[in-house]
């Protein structure tokens, strides 16, 4: 930069810092503003909550008069309006409190086609207009903004309500700012710049993610606002912003449908739940509530409390062999899906089983007669017509037994022996009063028999007389004579084992992951439950690590969601695919045209040595492209012992210590997790071990097993005994998942031999010691 540039440079400075200077101001005012009409807000809400308390008080005993109900129901709209525009005045507060600090961290000069004037707008987390309605920030979201993500200089384009436009952009200017000062800005020919991109990059990890508003890049930008696609697929590779992009997404959704889509119809389902709770401040912090947010497990195990389900440790380490792997293949597969929906077809002639409905130990209807009226409805009744037609005769049928039961000896002998005060309890008033002694007594025989009824009511309206494992089992018993199981490579004998397998586990109140979800979509079809109509995006992050069949249910779920899958085919650590069939799994449950893939190649999270490490570790990996920000060469640390080794883990947490860098020591499984915190806590190294999804990732150094590390990002990472054999050949993809955690030092430990998988690394990506 010559003197005269420098010299233009600081006078730009001084016209921009105070151009934020009147932006912060009147950012301030508004917040008074506000704070005002909050106040006035809270006062006002206080007032009609009294006037509630005197209605209240003013209505006499039980009788409420039709002006008081009137009057609670006024009183009520007017609350809840006042409470809803409170709520959404203290957000738009907490979202102006962040503006103060930072109120834009872009400018765009340019020329709208046809409009005679250029145009020099702002863009920051959140709009900002002054009282002539003139915008001083633009929502990082509003439909021009796309244009700073997207374009170069020179022509552009963007997506408005009205269509394409096109503009011609002059000036693309990115500014850092610190508490309400400029401390650099620079212009920039690209895409989002390099330099601004390399110092968020160069940040330290946290236990919370963080947004990446300021820094999109084009790719990203495209899933954020793509808004056509039913199915949009994003194969991208490790740390290349896949979860930063579906956050992003999910705010830009919200604004962009705002008045007609809340938080509550958008799910994602992620992981596990550690990984919730690692990105669960991403969209409060853009003034966003968070979505729905699930594993998989939760979402089906919640509809089976009394089944234990397989947790997702004793899934990973469950070693299966090759014969189980097969049918584990077949189970999870779409063909298996569609055997199990014509299988139910089926069902609409015969073969449901039921169970007796019980009264007080005794058959009160037999599973024969339900079954005989479930098949009395016509061929016209389909599935979830038949049993709905079944409830309502049960429960005619019900109402006829109330009054048989009535006259019942055990009732007369129960009224006899009511005392004061369950009579008190049965009548409806204190003092009630009967034309007769008769009337009386037929009251109470009533209530005593409903109430004893109502557990029979309770299961019929609960459906318990479907005998829903019966039904799977027969289900599964019928498969070796449907499907010709020989094209799975798989025998007679290993189904039937399979099967035996299944009833071994219901009666110690079991269940498999590979049974879970054909069990639910069976008792789906049968109860002809329709899915979360309501549902408008269903997020699925980390999509290698689910089976098609699981795919094909969350479609039946929610069948009017659109989809967005994020995942890596290079980190499945659970279903070990190692190709492109489950993109082409997932394509077959959408119309083509209706599908949009994108492919992330390029990595962010780690540094060039530490991508060119972990890249390597793939023999049949997808393009990844390291992002250009240097730091150390992955070291490799040998030992002959197990407490050799540990002595080696502490000097290297002591190095990355004085680096300023949080350690996170990724181990196999959790048994290696537990006993090397153990050791650890010996030698006085303080260590948290994260040994369940259901714990919260901790500040300094954590020890956690493999499976849980999925989806987070760690400063600096340790792997642990990655020795020979310990992997095998198909965990390639769980050891790259392992050392991709890493952004700034990746270290790996190994006791006598180093794993074969890394001994294929070029050694010019590492260094041993
Ligand atoms: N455009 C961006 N600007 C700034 N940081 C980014 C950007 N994209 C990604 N990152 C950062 O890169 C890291 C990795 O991102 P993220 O976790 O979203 O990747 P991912 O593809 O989901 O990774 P994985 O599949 O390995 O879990 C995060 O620290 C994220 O903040």
């Amino acid at each position: 930069m010559t003197n005269k540039s420098e010299l233009e440079h600081l006078d730009e400075k001084k016209i921009e810092q105070s151009h934020l200077d009147d932006v912060i101001e009147l950012v301030k005012t508004t917040e008074d503003r506000l704070k005002s009409h909050l106040e006035i807000a809270e006062r006002d809400l206080e007032v009609i909550n009294n006037a509630f308390d005197d209605i209240h008080v003013g209505m006499d005993g039980d009788a409420i008069s039709f002006d008081a109900a009137l009057s609670i129901h006024q009183q009520q709209q007017m609350l809840d309006e006042r409470n809803n525009s409170w709520q959404q005045n203290r957000q738009r507060l907490d979202i102006l409190k962040r503006l103060e600090k930072t109120p834009y961290f872009a400018r765009l000069d340019f020329q709208e086609k046809g409009e005679p004037k250029r145009e020099t707008i702002y863009i920051g987390m959140s709009s900002l207009t002054d009282q002539n309605d003139h915008f001083l920030i633009y929502d990082w979201r509003a439909p021009i903004s796309s244009i700073y993500y997207d374009g170069n200089l020179g022509e552009v384009h963007y997506q408005s309500p009205d269509g394409d436009q096109e503009v011609d952009l002059f000036l693309k200017r990115q500014f850092l700012i610190e508490n309400g000062k400029i401390t650099s800005f620079f212009d920039t020919q690209e895409t989002i710049g390099d330099q601004m991109l390399l110092e968020v990059l160069d940040e330290k990890s946290s236990t919370h993610m963080k947004g990446i508003v300021k820094t999109i890049q084009k790719e990203q930008n495209k899933i954020i606002r793509n808004t056509d696609s039913k199915l949009l697929f994003v194969q991208g590779a490790a740390g290349s912003g896949k979860t930063s992009a579906i956050l992003q997404r999910i705010a830009y959704l919200l604004y962009r449908y705002r008045g007609n889509l809340t938080s509550s119809q958008v799910v994602m389902f992620s992981p596990n739940m550690l990984f919730n709770d690692y990105i669960k401040d991403v969209l409060p912090e853009m003034g966003e509530q968070n979505m729905v947010q699930m594993t998989f497990i939760q979402y089906v195990a919640r509809r089976l409390p009394n089944l234990s389900v397989e947790t997702l440790a004793e899934k990973f380490e469950h070693d299966e062999n090759s014969n189980q792997k097969q049918v584990s293949k077949f189970v999870a597969d779409n063909e298996f899906f569609k055997i199990l929906t014509n299988y139910s077809e089926l069902l609409n002639q015969s073969g449901i089983s039921f169970r007796d409905l019980k009264f007080q130990g005794k058959t009160f209807i037999s599973k024969e007669k339900i079954s005989e009226i479930y098949y009395s409805f016509g061929q016209q009744y389909n599935l979830g017509n038949r049993l709905d037609a079944t409830v309502e005769r049960l429960i005619k049928m019900l109402h006829r037994k109330i009054g048989a039961e009535m006259r019942s000896k055990w009732v007369q002998e129960r009224i006899e022996n009511l005392s004061q005060e369950e009579l008190q309890a049965l009548y409806n008033t204190a003092d009630q009063e009967f034309k007769s002694g008769d009337n009386e007594r037929k009251f109470l025989a009533r209530k005593i028999v409903t109430k004893t009824m109502q557990k029979v009511y309770n299961q019929i309206n609960h459906l318990r007389f479907i005998n829903v494992s019966a039904n799977y089992l027969h289900f599964l018993q019928a498969v070796s004579k449907v499907a010709d199981l020989s094209k799975y490579d798989i025998t007679n004998e290993q189904w039937d084992k399979y099967v035996n397998e299944f009833i071994e586990d219901m009666n110690n109140k079991r269940i498999s992951m590979n049974n879970i979800t054909p069990y639910l979509y069976l008792y789906d079809l049968i109860t002809g439950k329709h899915g979360e109509l309501d549902m408008k995006f269903v997020f699925i992050d980390e999509i290698q690590d689910y089976t098609p069949f699981q795919l094909a249910y969350l479609k039946f779920k929610f069948p009017r969601a659109r989809y967005t899958m994020l995942g890596d085919l290079n980190q499945s650590i659970f279903t070990k695919k190692n190709s492109q069939t489950l993109l082409s799994e997932v394509q077959s449950l959408f119309n083509a045209d209706e599908t949009k893939v994108v492919q992330l190649t390029h990595s962010y999270r780690s540094t060039k040595q530490i991508t060119n490490y972990t890249k390597s570790i793939l023999t049949n990996g997808q393009k990844i492209e390291p992002f250009n920000r240097d730091g150390d060469l992955p070291n490799v640390i040998m030992s002959d012992s197990i407490k050799g080794s540990v002595a080696r883990v502490v000097d290297q947490l002591q190095k990355n210590y004085e680096q300023n860098f949080t350690t996170a020591i990724i181990t196999k499984t959790l048994e290696e997790a537990v006993a090397l915190q153990k050791d650890l806590q010996q030698q006085e190294v303080p260590a948290t071990l994260i040994k369940s999804e259901n714990q919260r990732l901790a500040a300094g150094t954590i020890v956690l097993p493999s499976y849980l590390a999925k989806g987070l990002e760690f400063d600096a990472v340790i792997v642990w005994d990655a020795s020979k054999d310990k992997f095998d050949e198909d965990e390639q993809q769980l050891i790259y998942t392992i050392t991709s955690r890493a952004m700034h030092k990746l270290t790996i430990t190994a006791i006598g031999e180093l794993s074969q998988l890394l001994q294929r690394i070029p050694e010019k990506y590492y260094t041993v010691e």
